[in-house]
């Protein structure tokens, strides 16, 4: 009998480490995050909640929801030498590349960079997460020759994320439904990119160079990447018939659908697709417009049949996205604003209970040699 391999494939199913932040349970279909499911706090709570979730530990009253609206924003002053670097990019940047920069350029402005104390942590977290959506949509209009924008500060968190990376104040719904879409980006236990930066922070690296990481890692299209190869593959055709046409000849060439599948949901739903799909519904009849959803029916239905694969987050958000006006460059870089929180209560975690990350390897190499 051959002997069981020691290592595993993509670490699959492998423990890693203990955390009290959140976990998959696919046996009873719950995300639970801080032990709340998250697909029941949807029903109840939107991002900015989940903020204070996860860096509080606790679910916030009405008055600490206002005062933390109010921290974002006070706390989104962004150096100007930032905008001077940004503008230097090769305009052909994506913006998640500038995204990496920008990041890995705030270092150098904080002035207790090496200070990784729970307390140190937390507000730096608090900082980046007030600055990032207007670092975001200011990357890709520099990157663009377009004026920037600058926030409004009359709106909600997630309105004003949403009218920088528009240029437009968003309806009710169309802020619902964005704020939504962050609330559940915002951490998944164990992803590549969360991985990334939480072995980048057990050399005891600052929290800028774990996130720098994590945006790499997120930018691939197995990972974040792919809400943005979903929206190009849905612009190729414009009907059903046609959109289940090209997917059925990307699975005779042996290609991958971006938007199906995922490691621990494997040959499951991922259960935010389908709150994203319920949201995709809200909008088209807002709009009278169901092209999209239709579409991406087709595709859903075809994938189950003919691989037994689920839609995954990015599969809907896609849609969601680009009818709420967003440009497709932006999607991922958006989908690493909103897990920004995530990362940041695992940099956190990871720095307080800290053990260096250092595992081996089984060796395929030649043997010794003799010289
Ligand atoms: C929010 C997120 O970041 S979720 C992830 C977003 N990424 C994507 O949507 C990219 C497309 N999906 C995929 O590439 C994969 O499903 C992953 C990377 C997410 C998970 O991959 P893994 O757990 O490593 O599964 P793996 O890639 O080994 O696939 C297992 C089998 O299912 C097939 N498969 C998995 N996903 C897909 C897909 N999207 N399209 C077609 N076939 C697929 C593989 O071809 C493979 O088939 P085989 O056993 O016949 O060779
Ligand atoms: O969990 C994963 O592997 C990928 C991810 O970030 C997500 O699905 O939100």
């Amino acid at each position: 009998m051959p002997a069981e391999p020691l290592s595993k494939a993509g670490l699959q199913d492998v423990i890693a480490l203990d955390t009290a932040i959140s976990y998959l349970d696919t046996d009873r279909e719950q995300i639970l995050i801080k032990g709340f499911d998250l697909i029941e706090l949807t029903q109840h709570i939107g991002y900015v909640e989940m903020i204070h979730l996860l860096f509080e530990h606790q679910l916030p009253n009405t008055e600490q929801v206002k005062s933390l609206e109010q921290r974002l924003k006070d706390q989104c002053d962004i150096p100007t030498s930032l905008w001077t670097i940004l503008q230097e990019l090769p305009q052909e940047t994506h913006p998640m590349d500038a995204q990496r920069t920008a990041l890995s350029v705030l270092a150098g402005f904080d002035q207790s960079l090496h200070d990784c104390s729970v307390q140190a942590n937390t507000h730096r977290a608090y900082r980046l997460l007030a600055t990032l959506p207007m670092i975001t949509a200011n990357s890709y209009y520099l990157l663009n020759g377009k004026p920037t924008i600058v926030t409004d500060s009359s709106l909600s968190y997630s309105a004003n994320f949403l009218y920088l990376l528009t240029g437009r104040v968003p309806s009710k719904l169309e802020e619902r439904i964005f704020d939504l879409s962050l609330l559940l980006y915002s951490e998944h236990e164990l992803p590549n990119s969360t991985f990334t930066a939480r072995v980048i922070a057990s050399t005891l690296s600052d929290m800028y160079g774990a996130l720098t990481g994590a945006v790499a890692s997120l930018k691939g299209p197995l990972h974040g990447g792919a809400n943005e190869e979903v929206m190009k593959l849905l612009l190729k055709v414009n009907t059903p018939e046609a959109f289940e046409e090209l997917l059925q000849e990307k699975l005779r060439q042996k290609e991958k659908i971006m938007g199906f599948g995922h490691r621990v949901y494997a040959k499951k739903m991922d259960p935010r697709a389908l709150i994203m799909k319920r949201a995709l519904i809200d909008l088209s009849d807002q709009r009278g417009d169901d092209q999209f959803l239709r579409m991406c029916e087709a595709g859903e239905n075809l994938m189950e049949r003919e691989k037994g694969l689920f839609p995954n987050l990015d599969y809907y958000a896609a849609p969601v996205y680009y009818m709420l006006g967003i440009p497709i460059d932006l999607f991922t870089p958006i989908f690493f604003c909103s897990r920004t929180v995530g990362l940041c209560a695992h940099i956190i975690e990871q720095h307080q209970n800290n053990r260096l990350f250092r595992p081996r390897v089984q060796y395929k190499g030649t043997p010794y040699q003799f010289i």
